[in-house]
């Protein structure tokens, strides 16, 4: 485990949300990624040594659009890296926690990821994030 990779924060507008990280806190904008398998588009801003994910829904299906739904805009994951996301699966479920899934997915930039449930880790979605 080396740092926090990104904390993700769903909005219902990334360009309306970088008035703040742009405009105000003038961070650097580091890329912007269309993920159409999630539903998703997202943006990352560099913030010293981690960055922010901005997540909007594409559309009404999107990863995120229940979230959005039921608790509105808001801290959405935070994401760890680490050397293996393999690894981590299999190390996850021997400590009793949830992988959403067996094997690691694409993620946004060339990264691969899994999802902790948050029912196992005290009530935060965690993402593990391997860069490829
Ligand atoms: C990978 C691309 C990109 C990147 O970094 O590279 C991303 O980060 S994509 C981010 C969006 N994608 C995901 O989050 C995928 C994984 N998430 C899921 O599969 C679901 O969101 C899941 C399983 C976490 C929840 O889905 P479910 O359909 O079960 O939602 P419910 O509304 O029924 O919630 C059940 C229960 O969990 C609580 N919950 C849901 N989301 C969160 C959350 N983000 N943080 C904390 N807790 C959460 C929810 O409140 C319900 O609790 P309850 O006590 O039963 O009300
Ligand atoms: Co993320």
């Amino acid at each position: 485990m080396k740092k926090i990779d990104h904390i993700g924060i769903v909005v219902k507008s990334i360009e309306n949300a970088l008035n703040l990280y742009k405009n105000l806190l003038e961070l650097e904008i580091t890329g912007e990624e269309i993920l159409e398998d999630r539903g998703l588009k997202v943006a990352f801003i560099k913030v010293g040594d981690t960055r922010i994910e901005l997540l909007e829904p594409l559309h009404e299906n999107s990863e995120i659009s229940g979230f959005l739904a039921k608790k509105g805009e808001g801290m959405h994951h935070i994401a760890y890296t680490v050397k293996n996301v393999s690894e981590m699966i299999t190390k996850a479920k021997e400590f009793g926690l949830k992988p959403l899934s067996d094997e690691p997915k694409d993620g946004a930039h060339n990264t691969k990821v899994v999802f902790l449930h948050p029912k196992t880790t005290n009530g935060v979605l965690v993402e593990l994030v391997e860069h490829k």
